[in-house]
């Protein structure tokens, strides 16, 4: 197999990784009772499920900032985020009951103060952020949708941080969906990076990290 250039692990402290062990030990012992990720993937949990998670450290997120993570299942990404980046806010949102407890259990075993779980739908959803990430739960035009109704501005000017607006995991071809955004939502940008240049690792052969950002209009308008 060909040399990665880049891993999301290699910015991590010896602390982190430890956490992130732990917490890919929670999730396997809970997926025995609630169907958290695909049976067949738990087996390789910490390469298909963490270490695809961290694509989205690829960039950080400013200090201090709030992402919600939809559709957040057994906390993918929201909880390899919230260890990555313990200094930003993340709201997972799931739509089923016990999969939030255990995110919820999962962040207070890990004693993550930076997770707050919600159960209910992402259309419902009361709070904001600055931020929406989110892997393998809507067709992009319902994740921007749910992103623009919640969504806090923030100045995030920097090249090393993602541009503000939804960042997600997606896989396959993606023309039909981005179509489909682009009608929906007239004006809005959106960057694909393939995961494979940057892992060489078979698995993520067709994933892809998804940006879609609301450029500003000329005038100055939002
Ligand atoms: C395929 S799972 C992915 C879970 C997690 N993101 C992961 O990568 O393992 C999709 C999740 O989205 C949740 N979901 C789907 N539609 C939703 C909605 N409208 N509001 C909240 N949660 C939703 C489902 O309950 C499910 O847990």
């Amino acid at each position: 197999m060909p040399q990665s250039t880049w891993d999301p692990f290699d910015g991590l402290s010896d602390a982190q990784v430890e956490q992130l062990s732990a917490y890919e030990s929670l999730l396997e012992q809970f997926n025995r009772r609630v169907n958290l990720v695909s049976p067949e993937s738990a087996q390789r949990m910490w390469n298909e499920h963490i270490r695809h998670s961290l694509c989205l450290t690829r960039r950080s997120f400013p200090a201090g900032s709030s992402i919600v993570d939809w559709g957040t299942g057994g906390g993918l990404p929201a909880i390899p985020l919230a260890i990555a980046f313990p200094d930003i806010t993340v709201y997972a949102v799931d739509s089923v009951g016990k999969k939030v407890r255990a995110v919820r259990t999962f962040a207070r075993r890990l004693e993550l103060e930076n997770v707050f779980a919600w159960n209910g739908r992402a259309e419902e959803w009361t709070g904001s952020a600055h931020f929406s990430v989110s892997r393998a739960t809507a067709p992009l035009a319902d994740l921007w949708s749910w992103h623009e109704r919640i969504v806090a501005p923030i100045d995030a000017d920097s090249s090393d941080h993602w541009p503000p607006g939804l960042i997600c995991l997606k896989g396959g071809d993606l023309s039909v969906e981005i179509q489909e955004l682009h009608h929906e939502a007239d004006g809005v940008a959106v960057v694909e990076e393939g995961i494979y240049p940057l892992l060489k690792n078979d698995h993520f052969r067709e994933k892809k990290i998804v940006a879609v950002t609301r450029p500003p209009s000329p005038s100055g308008d939002q």
